[in-house]
């Protein structure tokens, strides 16, 4: 799995089901956070030609493989860490990406198909290794919640402090081993008692785990399929994640109200 770079800056949210983040107050700060995980290739390259070793590497979400093009910006210096590329979809929005790849100097046009294999092996045992420490890391944890939820609720209902700190160590235990998170914009968020709606891009999953490790007591909207994943939902649930029926108008009024 690629690095991924977490950027705090005033691009906009592109997705209708970026993750956001509410508060109750009725004074409202929205903070947009981008997080991409963008490997760089120096060359424009079809959706039709990506292998899928290479839409691993590139991590391109499902929700983009319609996507008609994407265009790499060509980069002199590939063999630095941080290159720079632009993401087109089919409504023809540019992104600005940043990417921390150490994929960055392999890649090139002539030697696709030898990368791919090599790659689409190395990608897949990242993967399997990405999951397998997220779940085992979760297992041990979601026990601690367990543990402290009634705590929690005695003591601290609403913000769940100790829930969001076991969280984020739960996400800064899976993504040490695999890739090295830089924010910037830190400096740009309000304290962390001050009302704000933090309004993420949700490119991949991977937001998820960046945005725990910045160590809000904030809560995440979710689709409601998610509640029912094993572990991550519950511990959602202990969360106060607010569930979000997304084809339910009275849903949304519901957590707009929350
Ligand atoms: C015990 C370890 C601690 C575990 C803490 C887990 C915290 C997990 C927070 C999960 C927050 C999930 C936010 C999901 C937002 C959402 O709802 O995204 C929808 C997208 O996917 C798009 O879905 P789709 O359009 O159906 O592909």
């Amino acid at each position: 799995m690629s690095s991924l770079r977490g950027l705090l800056s005033s691009s906009l949210s592109q997705s209708p089901s970026s993750s956001m983040f509410l508060s109750s107050s009725p004074t409202i700060e929205m903070f947009p956070l981008c997080t991409y995980k963008r490997p760089t290739y120096d060359h424009r390259v079809s959706r039709t030609s990506l292998s899928y070793a290479q839409r691993r590497l590139l991590g391109i979400p499902r929700k983009h493989r319609n996507a008609l093009w994407l265009s790499f910006c060509p980069n002199q210096e590939l063999c630095r860490p941080h290159c720079s590329c632009n993401l087109r979809d089919k409504n023809n929005l540019a992104r600005y990406t940043v990417v921390r790849c150490k994929h960055a100097a392999t890649g090139s046009a002539g030697d696709s198909h030898s990368l791919s294999a090599d790659l689409k092996m190395e990608s897949e045992v990242r993967g399997a290794c990405f999951y397998a420490v997220t779940a085992i890391s979760a297992i041990f944890l979601f026990v601690l919640m367990l543990v402290g939820h009634p705590f929690v609720l005695l003591l601290d209902r609403h913000r769940r402090k100790f829930h969001h700190y076991v969280a984020k160590v739960w996400a800064s235990l899976t993504v040490a081993p695999f890739y090295r998170i830089k924010f910037e914009g830190l400096e740009n968020l309000p304290p962390p008692d001050t009302p704000a709606v933090y309004v993420s891009n949700h490119q991949s999953f991977l937001d998820i785990y960046t945005l725990l490790t910045l160590g809000r007591s904030f809560k995440f909207i979710s689709k409601t399929g998610i509640f029912l994943f094993p572990i991550i939902g519950w511990a959602m649930f202990l969360l106060g994640t607010i569930p979000l029926k997304r084809m339910d108008s009275r849903s949304q009024l519901v957590y707009f109200r929350n």
